[in-house]
């Protein structure tokens, strides 16, 4: 039975009365891109001049058969798999399309994996954004849809035992905790502790630039710098005020400057002699190589090199949206940031 057989092609001359098979597109340049009927709209007479001027001669009309579907529940139906926790899409199907949008702002969460296996297959299509992408509310984060106007019923049901087999992997190796292969992890409200080290900030040489930055990055996640505590080049201050944070309970501490190989650089050091076990000191990506990752306890604590001043996009801006999620940062997520790390420098 071929899918061809159960559409019907008329005139649109010959079509009032009928019922649309599909969204019919409507594309003037610069001007406007979308619908101009939709699935189900009945053909009028005065129609007939906007479907002639948008090259329809033709229309279809269709009739569907046991084992397949039309391309609007055939897209549903892929988004019911795939979506997760604090997804949200419309249960109406745009040109055949349905477009999956974060419920509330936080780190999306796309299991590449699974993403693969669904585009192996042909005549459908998942089209997402990157893993870790940190989205607004409202935000489009997936699009489903399947390329001819009726599909085999079975294309969709192999998206969704992939779908069931991935979910069911992730939950055994533990690599997320989530309801869905698409979902989107709210980020926590962390207190933020900044040591910012320099004995030229320290002793009134210059004037801080780190810290209006940092602040800002912070409070663009919902966290806050509680406090900021200056130090010198010196590695016992330095391993004070990070004992200070821990004391008062920061959920985060982040110490900035003095991360490269002068002889004035103590703050990996400092970290290190205050208890932290470090992840990783340097990252692959250019710029924010000279990154440090570690933990004291439960805490993560950053090293941020210069470069986090005056690059708009770093290592840090990969990992801390992570960290306000309350992901652990393992030394495999560091690695994974080399490849397509190479941003400026
Ligand atoms: N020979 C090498 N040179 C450099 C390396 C390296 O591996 N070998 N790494 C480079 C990278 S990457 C970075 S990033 C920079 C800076 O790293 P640091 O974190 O050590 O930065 P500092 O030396 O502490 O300061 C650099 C520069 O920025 C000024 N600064 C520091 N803190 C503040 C502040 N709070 N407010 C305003 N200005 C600040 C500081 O006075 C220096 O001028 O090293 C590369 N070089
Ligand atoms: O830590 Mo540096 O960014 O590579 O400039």
């Amino acid at each position: 039975m071929k899918n061809e057989s159960m559409l019907r092609e008329v005139k649109v001359e010959d079509a009032i009365g009928m019922v649309l098979a599909h969204d019919l597109t409507q594309i003037i340049p610069g001007q406007f891109k979308g619908r101009l009927f939709k699935k189900g709209h009945i053909i009028r007479e005065d129609d007939i001049p906007a479907l002639l001027s948008i090259g329809k001669e033709h229309i279809y009309t269709i009739e569907l058969k046991e084992g397949v579907l039309h391309e609007d529940e055939a897209a549903l139906r892929m988004a019911r798999a795939v979506a997760g926790e604090n997804v949200v899409y419309n249960s109406e199907p745009h040109e055949g399309k349905v477009t999956l949008k974060a419920a509330i702002a936080g780190l999306a969460k796309v299991y590449k994996p699974f993403v693969d296996d669904v585009n192996e297959t042909d005549q459908v299509i998942l089209s997402t954004v990157k893993n870790n992408t940190v989205v607004k509310a409202g935000q489009s984060l997936a699009g489903t849809r399947v390329i001819p106007l009726i599909v085999e019923e079975i294309k969709v049901e192999r998206v969704e035992q992939l779908a069931a087999h991935h979910k069911q992997e992730m939950s055994l190796n533990g690599a997320l905790q989530t309801s869905g292969l698409i979902e989107v992890k709210p980020f926590r409200p962390l207190k933020v502790g900044l040591i910012t080290t320099g004995s030229e900030v320290f002793k009134g040489r210059i004037t801080d630039k780190f810290g209006p930055i940092v602040k800002e990055k912070v409070a663009a996640l919902g966290s806050e710098v509680i406090e900021q505590r200056l130090a010198p080049d010196d590695s016992e201050v330095i391993i004070s005020e990070i004992r200070y944070f821990l004391d008062i309970g920061a959920d985060l501490i982040l110490v900035t400057g003095g991360m490269s190989v002068d002889p004035d650089d103590r703050t990996p050091g400092a970290i290190s002699r205050a208890g932290a076990r470090i992840v990783s000191y340097g990252t692959p990506m250019l710029p924010g190589s000279m990154l440090l990752m570690g933990y004291i306890g439960d805490t993560p604590i950053m090293g941020l090199p210069g470069c986090v001043m005056h690059d708009p996009y770093t290592s840090f801006d990969e990992l801390l949206p992570r960290i306000c999620a309350g992901e652990p940062i393992v030394k495999g997520d560091i690695v994974a940031l080399g490849y397509g790390g190479l941003l400026g420098c």
